[in-house]
């Protein structure tokens, strides 16, 4: 059984000018021990999916699908267990680890109260985890009597890694970890956690904007883009030789793994993700797509097969019949007379 399996998760926000559909029929799987990495630009919905799936949306938001961990779904839990299942199922590293921080608080405090708010532990025995667990993320264990403001920037982010491991979660979800760190540090944090998942055997799902820390850190590279998964597959292969033109965009965008100094300049797509609330019609992508043809205007791609254990949402990976089929007048040609181009 899958640890981690979405299935048609749907996310609209209410806003004042309307509704906004941010996450749009997302189906995902993770298994015990694999790490998953979500990459996207800005604004393309992965800080939605990640607050969906322990159910840390706003207020207002409304969520259908199913989001099944260990079998069991969040999205119709009671309160009760869910109160359960974060922190002990499933916990949450954000960015910007200063603002999750109690600045009144010591860290070692911060880190066992979840201990003995699950029941795991009495008070002193959540105290000396918290000490047991700083030292597994590199820190000494007198850091538990420092309070917040008297740590780096890059220690901060290991307390809270430390945090999220205290109740011993099958699953943690880290988005833009290593965001607001310099380049050394974002490296060694990346490290820290691709080596705690292996030791406790934890699923993981990383979320980045930067193709190439994921493809570094991940087995599976999923790519979003305006609230939908338009690319998935092992993830040396996405990073190498995305199907996708978003995915290839993104890849051209962070060349290079492990040479952070590269991600400096990145050369940039033109343009931005459109606006949820208004949608271009067909491709999602096809105003900043370099190989739109006219059916892109028609037809809104699902994930097609695009190779051994691997599928994208362009058209380009179908063959020229499936594409007949599903261009709206589906004459026999159509895609021919739609100007598809060869295949790559
Ligand atoms: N509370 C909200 N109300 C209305 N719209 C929202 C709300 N939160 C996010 N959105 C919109 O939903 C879309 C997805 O946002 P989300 O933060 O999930 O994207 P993201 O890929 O995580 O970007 P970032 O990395 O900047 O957080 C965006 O268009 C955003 O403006």
């Amino acid at each position: 059984m899958s640890l981690l399996e979405v299935r048609g998760l749907t996310v609209t926000y209410q806003a004042a000018h309307g509704a906004v559909p941010a996450v749009r029929g997302v189906d995902l799987r993770l298994g015990p021990g694999q790490t998953l990495g979500l990459a996207g630009e800005s604004g393309c919905g992965k800080s939605t999916m990640a607050l969906a799936l322990l159910r840390l949306l706003p207020r207002g938001a409304s969520l259908s699908g199913e989001i099944l961990l260990d079998g069991e779904d969040v999205l119709t839990m009671r309160w009760g267990r869910l109160r359960a299942v974060r922190w002990a199922g499933a916990s949450i590293v954000f960015q910007g680890a200063m603002h999750s921080l109690n600045a009144l608080h010591r860290i070692g405090a911060q880190i066992a109260e979840p201990i003995v708010l699950h029941g795991l532990g009495s008070p002193r025995e959540a105290a000396l985890r918290a000490r047991t667990l700083l030292e597994q993320v590199g820190l000494p264990a007198a850091r538990a009597d420092a309070f917040p403001h008297e740590l780096s920037g890059g220690q901060r982010q290991r307390v809270m890694i430390a945090m999220a491991l205290a109740c011993e979660p099958q699953l943690i979800v880290a988005d833009e970890p290593t965001t607001a760190l310099d380049v050394m540090i974002q490296a060694q944090i990346l490290r820290l956690l691709k080596q705690l998942v292996a030791e406790h055997g934890i699923g993981m799902m990383m979320i980045s904007h930067d193709l190439a820390v994921l493809a570094d850190t991940c087995d599976r590279l999923a790519v979003m883009y305006a609230g939908r998964i338009v690319e998935d597959g092992p993830a040396e292969e996405v990073f190498r030789s995305a199907r996708h033109p978003y995915g290839r965009a993104l890849a051209a965008a962070f060349p290079t793994i492990g040479d952070a100094s590269s991600r400096r300049n990145p050369r940039g797509l033109a343009g931005d993700p459109p606006d949820p609330a208004d949608l271009p019609s067909g491709c999602s992508f096809r105003p900043r797509c370099p190989v739109s043809v006219d059916a892109c205007a028609r037809v809104d791609p699902a994930l097609w097969p695009a190779g051994p254990d691997r599928t994208a949402a362009c058209i380009k990976v179908l063959d020229p019949a499936e594409l007949d089929a599903l261009l709206p007048e589906s004459a026999p040609g159509a895609a021919a007379a739609a100007g598809r181009p060869a295949p790559e």
